[in-house]
């Protein structure tokens, strides 16, 4: 596929102009008066409402010129057709399929891969259900109490994500995660877990992942230091692209569940990589979760782009990025629940967009991905929304929120939390000019000479942009539509800036790099053209070590 690059930077250069011309607020923009309804957009309860930026009627149109420009409906269609479109790596694209229960053939490569997908679907709920009844058991018929997930980056932050997500949900074994190759992680884990009732996944695409490699040899020890050798079988299962070398590691083909190389680790979550989930949860709530999840992209493939959630959400992103310049995002769950979603959108966000060279190895013409990052309100209120609301950067902000909560009997505690997320992106957007903030002071019965000495520290800019999608309570279902929305809006601003989303090349240099310098950990000369700074700083740390 070739971008028409000429009809894109059109596009961008009419918008530009609309943004130039622009003289008023975003709060000016209400004087349409069904602007909230002509700026959301609902997917039955949910509902992404943009009404809240700097987007003009004008500046939309131009926004839907953009799209059509970069063929996002041709390029939508290669990827659910499966045509190649990871092209540094020769693969298609398709976690979709794992979500697509039509059961109607879809080839890759000539061979349908529906029937590989429904046996492994089956596979990993009668592996999931066994555990979550006991009818797979410890090595000494202990039934399972405990789950520990070891994987990184998209074989963790999807389940560990999904998991939390949908705590009111679990009825099984409780779930743990570990990544980080420190050991502080496992260990801290290892000493509240007892080895006869504790069961350990594996979960790498690759299989050789150096943390996932390590943590595992350090459970896998943990195991056969405490029941013995021959009890490390019944306490391992696999998730793995590469059979192999799981069977290398010695986990059996039986607790090995597989999945296929046009599913990105990032976009992993609903193939065996949700396994921990499906303990959690129960493969029928699974379903549900991947249910949404489709019926997200049921709507990405037949919704008219001005009426398109992903599409819409991806715009929004491509004006603030590209005609706005700002140069990150702040995802705000005002749901607790969602605490690991801001982290698990930097990878899913900023892996597959942080990229500087087109699908044709061109220096881009623009600014692509921004900064990801964000913590669920209320927190968030009382750490950083200071510098949204009065720093020198525009940051704009995604809010998260649900009507309900799970916990009915704590109906006060979801009124203030949908009061304060509201009241936060109408404060973004209002501001609060020096006269009002001075008026507010004088009111309060100060002189006037301390009033114009504070009133300025009081003034608020506003005109902050900010996105809320709204929902009504976050279910299996509803989490599959939200990370599938997410999901093809990273798929669409992509499609626009004409980058590749699916690889990831940009974390290979740091490993390189890692095992290159690891001997010297013990002994070894770094290699040579080392900086001084690197020299320095082992030097420094081998000698505190041995102190
Ligand atoms: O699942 P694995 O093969 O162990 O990979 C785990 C992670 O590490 C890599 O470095 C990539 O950056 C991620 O995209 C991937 O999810």
């Amino acid at each position: 596929m070739t971008a028409d690059r000429s009809a894109i930077d059109s596009a961008f250069e009419a918008l530009v102009t609309v943004r130039r011309g622009q003289t008023g607020q975003i709060l000016d923009l209400f004087a349409v008066p069904d602007r909230f309804e002509r700026f959301s957009c609902a997917y039955g309860d949910l509902l992404l409402d943009f009404s809240k930026t700097a987007i003009s009627q004008e500046a939309l149109k131009r926004l839907l010129d953009l799209a059509a420009a970069a063929q996002v409906e041709t390029q939508r269609e290669a990827m659910f057709a499966g045509d190649h479109i990871n092209l540094t790596e020769d693969r298609a694209v398709l976690h979709t399929a794992l979500r697509e229960r039509s059961g109607d053939p879809l080839p890759v490569d000539g061979i349908d891969v529906q029937p590989g997908i429904e046996e492994t679907l089956q596979r990993l709920s009668a592996f999931a259900s066994g555990v979550r009844d006991g009818r797979i058991a410890g090595a000494r018929g202990h039934a399972f109490t405990d789950v520990v997930n070891i994987g990184i980056g998209g074989s963790d932050l999807g389940p560990a994500m999904v998991t939390g997500a949908l705590a009111p949900y679990h009825d099984g074994p409780r779930c743990h995660f570990v990544s980080n190759v420190d050991g502080a992680h496992i260990a801290d884990l290892l000493k509240r877990l007892d080895p006869i009732s504790t069961l350990f996944i594996v979960a790498s695409k690759t299989f050789t992942t150096v943390e996932t490699m390590c943590n595992a040899a350090t459970a896998r020890a943990f195991i056969a230091g405490a029941l013995g050798e021959e009890a490390v079988g019944a306490h391992f299962a696999a998730v793995s692209t590469a059979r192999d070398q799981v069977a290398a590691f010695g986990i059996a083909a039986e607790r090995t569940f597989g999945f296929w190389d046009w599913v990105g680790g990032r976009y992993s979550v609903w193939s065996a990589v949700g396994l921990p989930v499906m303990i959690a949860i129960g493969p029928d709530r699974f379903g549900e979760f991947l249910a949404g999840a489709a019926a997200m992209d049921a709507h990405f493939r037949s919704a008219p782009l001005d009426q398109n959630l992903p599409v819409l959400f991806a715009l929004v992103g491509l004006w603030h990025r590209n005609v706005c310049s700002y140069p990150s995002r702040a995802i705000i769950p005002y749901d607790q629940r969602l605490a690991r979603l801001p982290a698990y959108l930097q990878q899913l966000d900023m892996e597959s967009n942080g990229k500087s060279v087109t699908r044709d190895g061109q220096k881009t013409a623009r600014a692509t991905g921004p900064i990801v990052w964000g913590e669920p309100g209320t927190n968030a209120q009382h750490a950083f929304f200071q510098l949204l609301h009065q720093g020198t950067d525009i940051v704009p902000v995604e809010f998260l929120v649900a009507a309900e909560g799970h916990e009915p009997e704590l109906r006060n505690h979801q009124d203030l939390l949908v009061a304060n997320c509201l009241a936060q992106s109408e404060a973004l957007m209002r501001g609060r000019s020096l006269e009002q903030a001075a008026a507010q002071l004088a009111a309060k019965g100060l002189a006037e000479e301390e009033v114009a000495r504070l009133a300025p520290h009081r003034v608020f800019p506003g005109d902050r942009p900010s996105v809320t999608i709204a929902y009504a309570v976050l279910d299996p279902f509803t989490l599959g539509r939200i990370i599938a929305l997410y999901e093809h809006r990273v798929f669409v601003e992509a499609a626009v800036w004409d980058i590749n989303a699916f690889d990831q090349w940009g974390v290979e240099l740091g490993k390189e790099l890692a095992t290159q310098f690891l001997p010297a950990m013990t002994g070894a000369p770094l290699p040579a053209g080392t900086s001084p700074s690197t020299a320095g700083l082992l030097a420094h740390l081998k000698g505190l070590a041995q102190a």
